[in-house]
């Protein structure tokens, strides 16, 4: 497990990194997001030792990360940092080399990782030739090419089409799968919101949630639920502990009040949601009663 704790770093008067603490998990994608500016890059060169901490540890099953352990990290940065003019696999093998590849290795793993991220095809054409989204596949490649035990990527997504995507995705996660923490931030919160387990959420410099996906779902979600019957399901505002959000004929979407709870969580007590679903059925056809998970971007426009 990767762990930051308590790490802080200003610009000047620019606190940029507040008392940053989270865990990046083996074997688990982590999400990191946040507005312009809240922090992800400067916490992430912070982990890879690009920035110095003005307080605070990074460390890296259970020890301090070191600048020799810090070599087998693999770090996409934010600024693309590829030579234009060099050839994509001499590149990649050049970047292989620098991590202490011996030559077949490095050119072994250069040509499946191009493969898997459907570039090698253009393996023997100058960066500068490529089209932006290629030139990131290449990037991705250059990341990962050291077999790395751990993956800081900065926006690894942006500018990628929908089927690059799925491609890159499939990468990361088979290195996940291989036991690698993988730590990516991205401002595409429905990809993120597919891909992570895990998330940090980050705003102003500080973390202000973090944990599974699904925990936080569940965390931040206020209790609502979806009820489809056959016909006019206006009627659902009417039942006391109740507050409508939406409603399209037969399709109705509920909170409960502000400081309602449903049912199960005081024991015993039946909800306002089981008092809707009752009436429901004594009314007619109920086609289908569920509840609603937010989605990160709600999750997101709450906390940031
Ligand atoms: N080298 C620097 N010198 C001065 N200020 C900096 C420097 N690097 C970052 N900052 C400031 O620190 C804050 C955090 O920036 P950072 O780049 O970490 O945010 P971010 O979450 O990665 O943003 P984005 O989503 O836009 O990439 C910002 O106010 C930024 O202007």
């Amino acid at each position: 497990m990767l762990q930051v704790r308590s790490v802080s770093r200003s610009f000047g008067e620019i606190r940029a990194v507040d008392d940053v603490s989270f865990d990046v998990k083996s074997g688990r994608m982590t999400g990191f997001v946040g507005a312009n500016g809240s922090g992800k890059t400067t916490t992430m060169r912070v982990i890879l030792g690009v920035l110095a901490a003005d307080s605070g540890t990074v460390s890296w099953k259970d020890r301090p990360v070191t600048q020799s352990v810090r070599q087998r990290f693999g770090y996409m940065p934010e600024e693309r940092g590829l030579y234009p003019k060099m050839k994509v696999a001499e590149q990649v093998i050049y970047l292989a080399r620098l991590h202490g590849l011996d030559r077949a290795t490095a050119h072994r793993q250069t040509h499946e990782l191009l493969e898997q991220l459907d570039v090698a095809e253009r393996a023997d054409d100058p960066v500068e030739q490529l089209s932006l989204g290629n030139q990131q596949r290449v990037q991705i490649a250059a990341a990962l090419v050291h077999d790395p035990e751990v993956l800081i990527l900065d926006e690894p997504f942006s500018g990628l089409d929908p089927l690059a995507i799925e491609i890159v995705l499939n990468v990361l996660r088979d290195r996940a799968s291989r036991g690698a923490p993988v730590l990516f931030s991205s401002h595409q919160l429905e990809v993120v919101e597919r891909l992570c387990d895990d998330l940090v959420i980050i705003s102003n410099g500080a973390v202000a949630a973090s944990g599974s996906r699904d925990q936080l779902r569940t965390r931040f979600g206020p209790p609502r639920y979806e009820l489809v019957v056959g016909d006019d399901a206006g009627w659902v505002r009417d039942i006391p502990g109740v507050r409508l959000v939406e409603l399209d004929g037969a399709r109705a979407v509920f909170d409960l009040d502000d400081g309602t709870e449903a049912a199960g969580v005081v024991s015993g007590a039946p909800g306002p949601e089981q008092a809707v679903l009752q009436s429901a059925v004594e009314r007619g056809t109920v086609r289908s009663f569920s509840p609603v998970v937010p989605s990160l971007a709600e999750i997101f426009k709450e906390l940031v």
